[in-house]
């Protein structure tokens, strides 16, 4: 049988299980009028006449179009516990429209007093868009503004592909990759803006958060938070069309919560499509209100003459409201991270600890949790072929054990190798988006070594795009608890193994150092110390999370650890970075149980007990004080970040952690400089 033929069949026996609804128009020879036999002929010549293929079922183009694509199926009625009507069935244009007025809600102008009009579907594609539209119910008077004139629709919920085509249709810079992947741009902003993330201080977030030095919540008044949601909400409605995501956040299903992210690029959409959990159809349609919602209006900047605006950028969080909104600023991170200090904020509420951290289980079910800063190795060694993976940065721990609070994974992409990435380099294919990376204009080969656009390109996709995903993201109470330090002054050592102060000593100091930049002539690391390896989403008081890991911790059994995945053999100039490889053997050796039965030396100043030997690694890279070839360049520097970590710690020498022995315990589990 020829393919033409072949595919005929196929088609038919595929409409004959029900799969399919093409509509069923008679065919060739069996009502019609009888039809020339070919079949015979065929088995001769092998040819196929145009003829013998079936006519196609429209008489225009546009029918034809019509044809091609199938309206999704209406799914289950809406149940009648979430209607105030008997156990009504709700058709689905009534479910639409419920839909739509709580995004007209949620977008509603609070001086003028209503949402805008809004209709679902894509205005450039009319003749599809569903009657279903809803005009401001508490309308007063009449229009006032111009604003309430105008349609705004409503991309909800779309899926990759449809993001795709909006995103290369509409959005600059946005291509798909040779792996399939869809490549964007963020503008002027390719990283997070810590300076401007501002929180709203009224009475009751005055004496819950941490506010004042070292704190990452930037004081605003309530009304210079509307004055930015205004203008947000202005700004959004004012745009032909808004994309709207409805999703969730923690697989813990008890302590979910729902949130609603409204953005004007399919970009963000998309991110946020694949970093938050993705809900079924089915609880899509019963969604309802959100528990937080997200404006995001970064292509718009905020005003300067608005009220404690220093930027044209401002990330601004009202707890009370539980909105946030993003002016001045399109890089997606903003909105995953600032949904993770909401839950900084919203978990501890209920006695459930979040964490900056990666987290994967073994095959016999031990957890480790892997904390760190920007760029220490949370996505990296999280991802671990031998392992499943429950998330790569955000958790949740409670009595129940460990949940992922995200869908999905953020990774580095600058030197990314196949080699020795392999899970996440395969997982950068269709549906994933990736953020200011270079490719060929002509193969659209990603070049994963070229900075032009930033150092900080990244990828973002669903957390099953990696094979050994633990779905749902769950797991039990963690084993280890791995303290992860990029150290580019290279005197910390690879692994070593910490009492439970020690592991609070460094939890709270959450140091790394960085170099400063890539540019020739910086040879001086930068030391950062950032409270719960997370100062930047924290919400409480640094001693209020890390009483909950010691007491967690302690009453699960867990052993801490801090791993330096940073220089070796001298600091940034001299010396190198620790081979991946190794890390990932210590790693090894920290989840197999092996290293705990390692024989182990103290080091000087940190007083870190470190071993002698792990499979896989070279003893002599052990100790940082064997691998400097000046050993009063390593004294020196270790007596300087000793003194760095001390003056570090002076803010918190005032705070109580749990009982009163155990913060003595801790402050004696820091440097010994005398
Ligand atoms: N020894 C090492 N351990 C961990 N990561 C390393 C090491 N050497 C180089 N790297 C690189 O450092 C980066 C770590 O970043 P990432 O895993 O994204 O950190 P995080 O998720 O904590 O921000 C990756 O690009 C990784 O390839
Ligand atoms: C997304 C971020 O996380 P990380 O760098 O830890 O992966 C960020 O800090 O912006
Ligand atoms: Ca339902
Ligand atoms: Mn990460």
């Amino acid at each position: 049988m020829c393919m033409c033929c072949y595919r005929e069949r196929e088609r038919e026996m595929a409409s004959d299980n029900g799969e399919f609804s093409f509509p069923r128009t008679p065919t060739k020879g069996r009502n019609g009028l009888p039809k020339i036999q070919t079949h015979g002929k065929k088995q001769e010549d092998q040819i196929c006449h145009d003829d013998s293929a079936p006519p196609v079922k429209a008489q225009t183009i546009d029918e034809l179009h019509s044809l091609q694509r199938k309206r999704s199926v209406p799914n289950t009625p809406i149940k009648g516990e979430t209607q105030p009507a008997f156990n009504a069935v709700v058709s689905e244009e009534e479910r639409q429209k419920q839909q739509l007025q709580s995004i007209s809600a949620s977008l509603a102008s609070l001086t003028r007093e209503t949402g805008p009009k809004v209709v679902r579907g894509d205005p450039d594609r009319k003749s599809e868009t569903p009657r279903a539209h809803v005009t401001p119910t508490h309308h007063v008077a009449a229009p006032t503004s111009d604003s309430s004139l105008k349609f705004t629709h409503i991309l909800y919920n779309l899926s990759p592909a449809e993001l795709y085509e909006q995103a290369i249709k509409y959005e600059k810079g946005s291509f798909i990759t040779s792996s399939g992947a869809l490549a964007t741009l963020s503008g002027a902003k390719t990283g997070r803006s810590p300076r401007d993330k501002r929180v709203v201080r009224d009475e009751t977030t005055e004496d819950e958060l941490w506010w004042g030095k070292g704190s990452p919540n930037i004081e605003m008044d309530e009304h210079t938070f509307l004055v930015n949601r205004e203008r947000a909400v202005d700004y959004l409605c004012s745009l032909d069309k808004v994309y709207v995501n409805d999703q969730f956040l923690n697989w813990d299903p008890v302590h979910r919560i729902k949130v609603r992210i409204v953005s004007a690029r399919a970009y963000h959409s998309l991110f946020m499509h694949n970093m938050c959990i993705r809900p079924t159809t089915e609880e899509l349609e019963d969604f309802g209100t959100p528990d937080f919602t997200i404006y995001n209006a970064g292509m718009f900047p905020c005003n300067r003459y608005t009220h404690y605006m220093t930027s044209s950028t401002s990330i601004d969080l009202n707890l009370g409201r539980r909105e946030m909104v993003i002016l001045g600023t399109q890089y997606a991170g903003e909105m995953k991270k600032g949904l993770f200090g909401v839950m900084h904020y919203l978990m501890p509420k209920r006695q459930i600890l979040s964490l900056h951290s990666g987290c994967n289980m073994g095959k016999d079910g031990d957890v480790a949790l892997f904390f760190g800063l920007s760029g220490t190795g949370k996505t990296t060694l999280s991802t671990d072929h031998n392992r499943y993976l429950i998330g790569d940065d955000e958790h949740c721990w409670s009595e129940n054990g460990v949940s992922n609070i995200e869908g999905g994974c953020y990774a580095k992409c600058i030197d990314l190798s196949k080699d020795k990435e392999p899970d996440i380099f395969n997982a950068i294919k269709f549906g994933t988006v990736m953020e200011n990376v270079v490719f060929d204009e002509h193969t659209r080969e990603v070049d994963y070594s070229d900075k032009s656009v930033t150092e900080n390109t990244r990828a973002a996709y669903p957390i099953e795009y990696i094979p050994n995903a633990k779905i749902p993201c769950v797991g039990p109470h963690p084993k280890n608890v791995i303290l992860l330090a990029c150290d580019a002054f290279g005197v910390l050592p690879p692994v070593s193994k910490l009492s439970l102060a020690q592991t609070m000593y460094h939890f709270i100091s959450g140091y790394t150092a960085l170099v400063a930049g890539t540019e020739d002539g910086i040879k001086e690391p930068q030391a950062t110390f950032s409270a719960c390896f997370g100062a930047a989403f924290i919400m409480l008081h640094p001693t209020k999370y890390a009483a909950m890991l010691a007491e967690k911790m302690k009453k699960h059994g867990a052993t801490g650890w801090l791993v330096n995945t940073g220089w070796s053999g001298g600091s940034y100039g001299s010396g190198k970075r620790i081979k991946l490889a190794y890390t990932r053997k210590i790693i090894d050796a920290i989840h197999s149980g092996k290293l705990l039965e390692a024989k182990y030396t103290k080091t000087e100043i940190f007083g870190l007990e470190i071993p002698t030997e792990i499979e896989g690694v070279p003893s002599e890279i052990l100790d940082p004080a064997n691998t400097w070839p000046d050993k009063a360049g390593h004294r020196e520097t270790l007596v300087k970040l000793g003194g760095l970590f001390k003056n570090n710690f002076e803010g918190f020498l005032n705070y109580k952690i749990g009982s009163d022995n155990v913060t003595e315990e801790i402050l004696a589990a820091g440097p010994n400089l005398e």
